[in-house]
């Protein structure tokens, strides 16, 4: 990754700091742009409650910075969940789960008021498909979906290797045509043996923060 690219990630990372607001807590996603989210929040730590966080990575830096982690069991209420994406598209609908974060990172944005995507303008694509689609499959079940996913159009590729914080395995969904993401987002939790899937169509971002060279766009997706 170029020293560039990581200056528009801080720059999206920096602009979320306006949405988080003192004594809550703050929903914390995943990869290298929410680190840079992470290294800000830091320095209001004294301000909020604390995180809940969608996956062993972010902990560990929440945790390195003496922000206070929950359990998600134990959090009633999620204002704000910031976090990254693979891509992105104008409906706020993304890819995610290149890191392999995706389940949890779903769980917390089902839980959270409000979605706020954090992101370089390489993610932004007219139409969804280019990054590969992870799918986070039950271990056993990983042929049986695989060969479901072909049946859909796509090509299955196992993430050799690679092993979810939730014990599972990710198939990344190479050359899927994604016209309806609402639809394949369910199609693909159909399959028997599928967690979930790296599609965030139904539950997309509220406001996402696309860093360019010029400055970093709001785009507004609901409320
Ligand atoms: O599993 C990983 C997450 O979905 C990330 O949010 C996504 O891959 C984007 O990561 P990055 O900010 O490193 O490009």
């Amino acid at each position: 990754m170029s020293g560039n690219a990581d200056l528009l990630k801080k720059a999206a990372a920096e602009a979320a700091m306006q949405y988080i607001e003192n004594g809550t807590v703050v929903g914390v996603g995943t990869g290298s742009t929410v680190n840079f989210f992470i290294d800000e929040l830091a320095k209001r730590k004294d301000d909020i409650e604390g995180a809940v966080s969608s996956s062993e990575e972010s902990t560990k830096r929440l945790k390195a910075h003496g922000i206070e982690v929950f359990d998600l069991n134990s959090v009633a209420d999620v204002p704000v969940y910031i976090d990254g994406a693979d891509e992105i598209n104008e409906h706020g609908q993304m890819i995610k789960g290149g890191g392999g974060a995706l389940t949890r990172e779903k769980i917390i944005a089902a839980v959270a008021d409000k979605f706020i995507c954090v992101a370089d303008d390489s993610k932004r694509v007219g139409r969804l498909g280019s990054f590969p689609l992870p799918v986070e499959v039950i271990p056993m079940a990983r042929s049986y979906v695989a060969r479901e996913i072909v049946k859909l159009g796509g090509d299955p590729v196992w993430r050799q290797g690679f092993t979810t914080d939730n014990g599972n395995w990710i198939l990344d969904v190479h050359n899927l045509d994604i016209m309806k993401p609402m639809e394949l987002e369910s199609d693909l939790n159909n399959i028997v043996g599928v967690v979930t899937n790296g599609l965030f169509a139904q539950r997309g971002a509220d406001v996402a923060l696309i860093a360019r060279e010029d400055g970093v766009e709001t785009l507004k997706v609901a409320g």
